[in-house]
């Protein structure tokens, strides 16, 4: 499918698991009436966003509450549901996972995030999600309807490599679940995402939950921008649905007027130096 209808589903997130699922699966019925057939919610959407909840929100992947919610929330609206991420627990490590279901209900793909946010802003914010979390070692996609889908959590936005092997691999949508803060957000969210849609003609969708009021504060601020780098939809703070119609002809298009792709300089970049 060349056109469809996205929804990025910027949820307000609470200490209550049971809440929050029961708020997502609303917000995604809510998409669906308008028309969204691909639908993604933030990073850390069961739990509040903190290396102390990790552990207690953590659940098992495919059993527990939350994949039993995403699940049954694909099957009942018939669509692909990127799943944001919660804290996985498998065989007693912990992960930062995006899980995407199908519209059977099924479990098609499973990200772990790959680069732990671990960062020290004196005064600002420190944060060593390392702490508890062990970093994923995998690439993932999936297949939206003939479309390769490329997946990274929040931090990962911040290594263009990743994305770079994503469009090598054949991606033309990059979804990132994600939840920046408010010192490293209102400079590096929009920018980051434009950068990587930019440098990899691509679209992206960067989807946080919405601003709350204590602990760890979120940006909010979730996007969609376009190949050609601009920002199609944007979020405040609050929750809301980002609506955005995507024409992957647009993907096709950028590539052909500037076909970087092409003429990028392995023959140098590859013998020049090894990283
Ligand atoms: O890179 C940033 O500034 C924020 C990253 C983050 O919040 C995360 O990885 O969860």
């Amino acid at each position: 499918m060349k056109i469809f209808r996205s929804a990025l589903l910027q949820l307000q997130v609470c200490e209550d698991r049971l809440k929050n699922l029961e708020r997502a699966a609303n917000l995604i019925q809510q998409a669906k009436n308008l028309g969204a057939n691909l639908v993604a919610l933030p990073e850390c959407f069961n739990s509040p966003y903190g290396t102390k909840f990790f552990e207690e929100y953590a659940e098992s992947i495919p059993n527990g509450p939350t994949c039993d919610m995403l699940s049954k929330a694909a099957k009942e609206n018939n669509i692909f549901l990127v799943g944001g991420t919660f804290p996985e627990k498998d065989n007693n490590k912990f992960y930062n996972t995006c899980t995407v279901w199908n519209p059977d209900g099924q479990l098609i793909a499973k990200y772990r995030k790959m680069h732990l946010f671990d960062i020290d802003i004196p005064g600002k914010i420190t944060f060593k999600e390392s702490e508890t979390l062990h970093p994923g070692n995998e690439l993932v996609t999936f297949d939206f309807q003939g479309i390769k889908v490329g997946l990274g959590i929040c931090y990962d936005l911040r290594f263009e490599e990743l994305a770079k092997l994503y469009r090598i691999m054949g991606c033309k949508l990059l979804i990132y679940p994600g939840a920046f803060n408010m010192t490293t957000g209102p400079i590096h969210w929009e920018l980051l995402q434009r950068s990587r849609a930019l440098d990899n003609q691509l679209y992206v969708f960067g989807i946080s939950p919405a601003r709350n009021e204590s602990g760890y504060i979120a940006w909010g601020h979730s996007q969609v921008t376009d190949p050609w780098g601009k920002v199609l939809a944007q979020a405040d703070a609050k929750e809301e649905i980002v609506q955005a119609d995507i024409d992957l002809n647009e993907c096709d298009d950028v590539r052909q007027q500037i076909p970087i792709f092409g003429q990028r300089r392995t023959d140098i970049y590859d013998t020049v130096r090894k990283y």
